[in-house]
């Protein structure tokens, strides 16, 4: 008798400690059990849920509705938490430094080292944004003598006469891929000088190539930003989750990336001889940041290096030596971080100026009386952009108005205000980690926080609340005028307006993608008219970065 009960009382104790273990303990002990969870699986079976909705890219939605049925923080995976509030919110995480997440390395480094932006740490980073943040600021951009000389030839050589060709022909041209084209142009020609820079406005074949690499690698990312180890393991067993063309597209990209940045050391090499040199052909960024690195290095070998306390992998690998000079090797990354963080700056430069400017000639498109009251308003501008020029008129007495007038008109700044708002280009998570500190730390109305946990805002949850933007899903650009709303109203919706985050790792490039997206919005409705010829699949994809489903939208421009 004694020799069945042993046997039975051992698996009833393993039974009740799996319980404690498994159940018991995740239920109610778990540091993170005050707070509710977006699904009833989350305390016991950790992150499988949230995984599989980022999986089938339905994060922002879900985060949405678990914000909206259980207030501003829940509970989104076993030690990850989203917010969805500004006091004891975003200010608490972003303006208060919390680090960054693995999440970013492991999907935005690139030659094998981490850049600016997937930087964890904080000292690293903020050695390196020192580097460059002025050539960035509003007051640089806006008086910058390379933007004033490139964003003319690019608006008069490229922009206008290809605008102008479509409105004659009128034929419906893909506005989604042509932002991308000159997006591409305008950023590329800032960061390496304009001779080193794209044309993909007008060399499509370029463009297509390029664009080609730069998407098709979207729909893996989730694998190199959440389960970096699967794309590892599945690889090494022969059975990748991740097909090969997504190496060689990365691989492709950088190769690209090194030659802007390899001819724009030429033609700093060669500068001294050029009698009249064009203003718009120096390498501002590039020069700005590889003279800062250098300076930065020879004080201190370790300073701006991002320091890997975490086993990381990251989703691509050194290729071959970078600078022809030899600089970089295995223990000098200088190089390799150079070209990282300008192909970064490519990237995210770009693509998110790009979005947002389709979506608000998609919304212009459908409000004829919209188009015509801002084109009343640019015409205030001295001089206007008008294109074609007038009889008698030359390309040198082309002159563009100054981008602080463009700044100030207060309808164009609504419109774009609105449509970060609304179409945020990056709507989705922006993880940190909670800091160690005694106590733990207070988010929405919970206090004991440990450290260690992931932790995210996002725009799209933000820009949704119905007290701060009444009509949340309505695009109303008046909201963002003074006589429309009150000066408190207006003060708290910018507090919770989040398109550029906030705090030390907050956009860099908020001015200059605010000034080039005024620009050309200006320069557009000034001249013509917009109209939707095709518009399917223009939802917004459900992921960090948006887009278009179809990744296209068919306009026609008529000249008024
Ligand atoms: C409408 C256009 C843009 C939007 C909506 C946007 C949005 C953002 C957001 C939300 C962040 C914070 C992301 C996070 O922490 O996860 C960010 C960071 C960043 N953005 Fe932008 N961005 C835009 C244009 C640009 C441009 C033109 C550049 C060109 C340099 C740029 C470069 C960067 C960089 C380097 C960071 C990282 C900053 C840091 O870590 O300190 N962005 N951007």
């Amino acid at each position: 008798m004694a020799g069945s009960t042993i046997p039975v009382l051992a698996f009833s104790v393993l039974v009740l400690l799996a319980g404690y273990k498994f159940i018991y303990a995740p239920l109610f002990q778990h540091p993170l059990s005050h707070i509710p969870s977006a699904h009833w699986s989350i305390p016991i079976f950790g992150d499988v849920w949230i995984t599989w909705q980022r999986y089938k890219e339905r994060n922002n939605a879900v985060t949405f509705a678990a914000h909206r049925k259980h207030g501003s923080v829940v509970r989104m995976a076993a030690n990850e938490l989203a917010v969805d509030c500004v006091d004891n919110g975003i200010r608490t995480i972003y303006a208060g430094g919390w680090e960054k997440h693995a999440w970013y390395p492991q999907r935005f480094a690139s030659y094998g080292v981490m850049n600016m932006f997937s930087t964890i740490h904080h000292l690293p980073h903020s050695q390196k944004k020192r580097t460059i943040a002025n050539v960035y600021s509003k007051s640089y951009i806006a008086s910058s003598p390379q933007v004033a000389a490139n964003s003319h030839v690019l608006f008069s050589q490229r922009f206008l006469p290809l605008l102008d060709q479509y409105s004659k022909t009128g034929e419906a041209v893909d506005v989604h891929d042509l932002n991308n084209a000159m997006a591409m142009d305008f950023m590329s020609a800032f960061q390496f000088g304009l001779s080193s820079s794209t044309n993909f406005t007008q060399d499509v074949a370029k463009r297509k190539e390029i664009m080609h690499h730069y998407h098709c690698r979207r729909e893996f990312e989730f694998f190199s930003a959440e389960l970096p180890w699967v794309k590892t393991l599945t690889k090494r067993l022969g059975i990748p989750v991740v097909p090969d063309f997504f190496d060689v597209a990365n691989l492709t990209i950088e190769d690209w990336n090194a030659d802007m940045c390899r001819s724009a050391d030429d033609y700093v090499a060669k500068q001294g001889s050029i009698a009249s040199p064009f203003p718009g052909d120096e390498p501002v960024v590039y020069n700005q940041f590889k003279s800062g690195m250098l300076k930065l290095r020879a004080k201190d070998g370790a300073a701006g290096k991002a320091l890997s306390s975490e086993q990381l992998i990251l989703p691509t690998t050194r290729h071959d030596a970078l600078d022809k000079g030899g600089v970089d090797n295995a223990d000098d990354t200088t190089t390799a971080e150079i070209y990282s963080d300008m192909l970064d700056q490519l990237g995210a430069g770009h693509e998110t100026s790009a979005i947002a400017l389709t979506y608000l000639y998609w919304e212009m498109s459908q409000r004829p009386e919209l188009m015509k009251a801002l084109r009343k308003e640019l015409l205030t501008l001295t001089p206007p952009i008008q294109w074609p020029l007038p009889t008698g008129f030359d390309l040198k007495d082309f002159n563009l108005p100054n981008p602080k007038q463009i700044d100030a008109l207060p309808l164009l700044n609504a419109i774009v205000m609105e449509t970060l708002r609304l179409h945020t280009p990056i709507p989705g998570i922006e993880p940190r980690i909670s800091p160690y500190i005694a106590g733990g730390s207070t988010l929405g109305e919970y206090s004991n926080i440990p450290g260690g946990v992931r932790v995210s805002a996002m725009p799209y949850t933000l820009h949704r609340n119905e007290e701060v933007f009444p009509q949340p899903n309505s695009f109303n650009p008046s909201r963002w005028l003074p006589e429309h709303t009150s000066e408190e109203q207006l003060k708290e919706m910018n507090r919770w307006f989040w398109a550029f985050g906030s705090g030390g790792r907050m956009c860099i490039g908020s001015h200059l993608a605010t000034q080039e997206i005024k620009l050309l919005v200006a320069a557009i409705y000034s001249n013509w008219t917009t109209e939707v010829i095709d518009d399917e699949g223009i939802e917004e994809i459900d992921a960090y970065t948006t887009r278009p489903k179809s990744n296209r939208l068919m306009l026609r421009f008529a000249h008024v």
